[in-house]
């Protein structure tokens, strides 16, 4: 597997080897050693696996819990998706940075946020799958949302003409001048 830095040091996108042949290809998704090894350099434990599927230009997010902190591993099996991660971290010298990435089923990449992120994706596909494994349980008394258009995160999303489909949730985001950090 091949991990590539981003310009926020703690987000990193994963590369796996994919190993294909005449039937099709075969590649390793998640391993514990490596990914402590290469990723995070400490201890990583995921209790909660998600799956979400989207209809072109869903947006989801930007959401994060302010209690129990997930950190997740997004990968995308169907489709494609351009995925973001915010950094909330109290102190963090890219406090309100965000990190871009398209992850796909072609690509294969996935992406690690820790916890301290606002998380969120949109849908550029017709049809897009995404599963993510979470290192900490879903508390959805201290989840919050960040309105995904911001003006001071400015987030270059590729909406390409699209008007987003959000849920009545992602439709009263927060500023994230009035969100703090976590
Ligand atoms: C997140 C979650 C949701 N749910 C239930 C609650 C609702 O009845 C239903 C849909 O939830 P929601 O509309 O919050 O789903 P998303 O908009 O995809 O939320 C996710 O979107 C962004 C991209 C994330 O990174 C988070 O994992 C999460 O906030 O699933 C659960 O039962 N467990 C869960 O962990």
């Amino acid at each position: 597997m091949k991990v590539i830095n981003t310009h926020i040091d703690v987000v990193k996108i994963i590369e796996p080897t994919v190993f294909g042949d005449d039937r099709g290809y075969f590649c390793e998704t998640w391993h514990q050693q490596r990914f402590e090894h290469l990723v995070t350099a400490k201890p990583c434990v995921f209790v909660q696996d998600n799956h979400s599927m989207s209809v072109k230009g869903t947006l989801r997010g930007l959401h994060f819990q302010r209690q129990q902190t997930q950190g997740k591993l997004i990968r995308v099996t169907s489709g494609q998706v351009f995925d973001v991660a915010v950094d909330l971290r109290s102190g963090s010298t890219t406090y309100g940075q965000w990190v871009g990435e398209i992850l796909s089923a072609e690509n294969q990449r996935q992406l690690w946020v820790p916890a301290g992120f606002a998380h969120g994706f949109f849908v550029l596909s017709d049809k897009a799958e995404c599963l993510y494994k979470c290192t900490d349980y879903y508390h959805p008394q201290s989840e919050e949302c960040i309105q995904w258009n911001d003006p001071t995160l400015n987030i270059q999303w590729p909406l390409n003409g699209i008007a987003p489909k959000l849920s009545a949730k992602d439709t009263q985001g927060k500023k994230f001048t009035e969100t703090g950090a976590l």
